[in-house]
């Protein structure tokens, strides 16, 4: 294992920003990458809130990829707080991939992007995922599209869910890469502490369980996490934070069934991530206007102040 200070001749490292409208797939693809679940998926926006670092270490390079919240125009304040992580995570990288969504054209969010991308010096690479939904003549006119706006390092097109140009994709990456140590050691997938994992998985239940019914104003906070030496297994004790009674009645569901089941999948995951066996407890909790106060948000893992 390298310690950071010795560089072996033509190994490089670096970080990898990735930013891009909610929902283009960015957790997909550093899924794929670093091929363990890592970063939640869901096919809800802006599941993605907190920084989730994601290492591929190969034989000569380290990829260390930062995966961003999604940019967008701030309607309240966690908006803004969103938006200010994101661009501040851009200033401090080796390359930023600007992921958009091959079925959905350059719209007001994409332009949105692109303005910010101006102040930024960083190489930009634009990935255009989702290929595997569009008919290959269209992707031409996408390309085209982009390019006359944003002068793109790369462009880049691949289907993070079914794997299409990933592996090259990386090749191109690694020729941006300086030269540098290995920062972590080989089997180390993430930096986050297993209780952020944990609450994100929780999360990703309850979100995809209950469907259109609760938004995602939904925050899971890890109250204990505890390992039971006698019993061999780890204890859980979390809380699903919602905004309204009413989300409340339906995480909880008829006779507790909605969150029985989370909890069981939810249990499932951290069994799987923990490699023993989990004692999980759950509760719901109500809280009024969260998004908007900004003094409660690093009680729920929001850690603006290390970008
Ligand atoms: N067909 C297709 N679907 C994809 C691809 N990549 C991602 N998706 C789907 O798009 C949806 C959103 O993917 P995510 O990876 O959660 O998107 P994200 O950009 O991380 O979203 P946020 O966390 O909200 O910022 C999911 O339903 C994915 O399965 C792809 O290459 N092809």
């Amino acid at each position: 294992m390298a310690d950071g200070t010795s560089v072996e001749k033509g190994h490089k490292s670096g970080f990898i920003s990735i930013i891009g409208r909610p929902n283009v797939g960015k957790s997909t693809f550093l899924n794929r990458v670093i091929g363990q679940k890592i970063a939640i998926m869901s096919d809800k926006p802006q599941t993605t809130r907190n920084k989730v670092q994601g290492v591929l270490t190969l034989d000569d390079a380290q990829f260390i990829f930062i995966d961003t919240p999604g940019i967008h125009k701030p309607k309240h304040r966690l908006g803004d707080f969103m938006m200010k992580v994101a661009q501040n995570t851009l200033k401090g990288v080796d390359l930023v991939l600007f992921m958009v969504s091959a079925e959905e054209g350059f719209g007001k969010g994409e332009e949105f992007i692109i303005e910010k991308l101006q102040s930024v010096k960083t190489p930009v690479f634009l990935i255009i995922n989702k290929i595997d939904k569009i008919h290959p003549d269209q992707l031409l006119g996408i390309i085209d599209d982009y390019q006359e706006r944003h002068p793109f390092e790369a462009i880049v097109p691949i289907s993070a869910l079914e794997g299409n140009n990933v592996d090259r994709l990386l090749g191109q990456i690694k020729e941006y890469l300086p030269e540098g140590p290995q920062f972590y050691p080989a089997d180390q997938v993430t930096d986050h502490p297993e209780r952020f994992i944990v609450s994100e998985l929780i999360r990703e239940k309850a979100l995809h369980l209950t469907r259109e019914e609760v938004p995602h104003s939904l925050a899971v906070i890890i109250e204990k996490m505890e390992r039971d030496e006698k019993k061999d297994m780890v204890h859980v004790m979390a809380a699903i934070i919602v905004e309204r009674d009413s989300q409340k009645g339906i995480i909880i569901g008829k006779q507790g069934g909605m969150l029985k089941e989370i909890g069981k999948r939810a249990r499932m995951d951290i069994e799987q991530l923990l490699g023993t066996k989990v004692y999980l407890e759950l509760w719901v909790k109500v809280q009024k206007d969260w998004r908007n106060k900004m003094s409660r948000l690093r009680e729920f893992g929001f850690r603006e102040d290390e970008y």
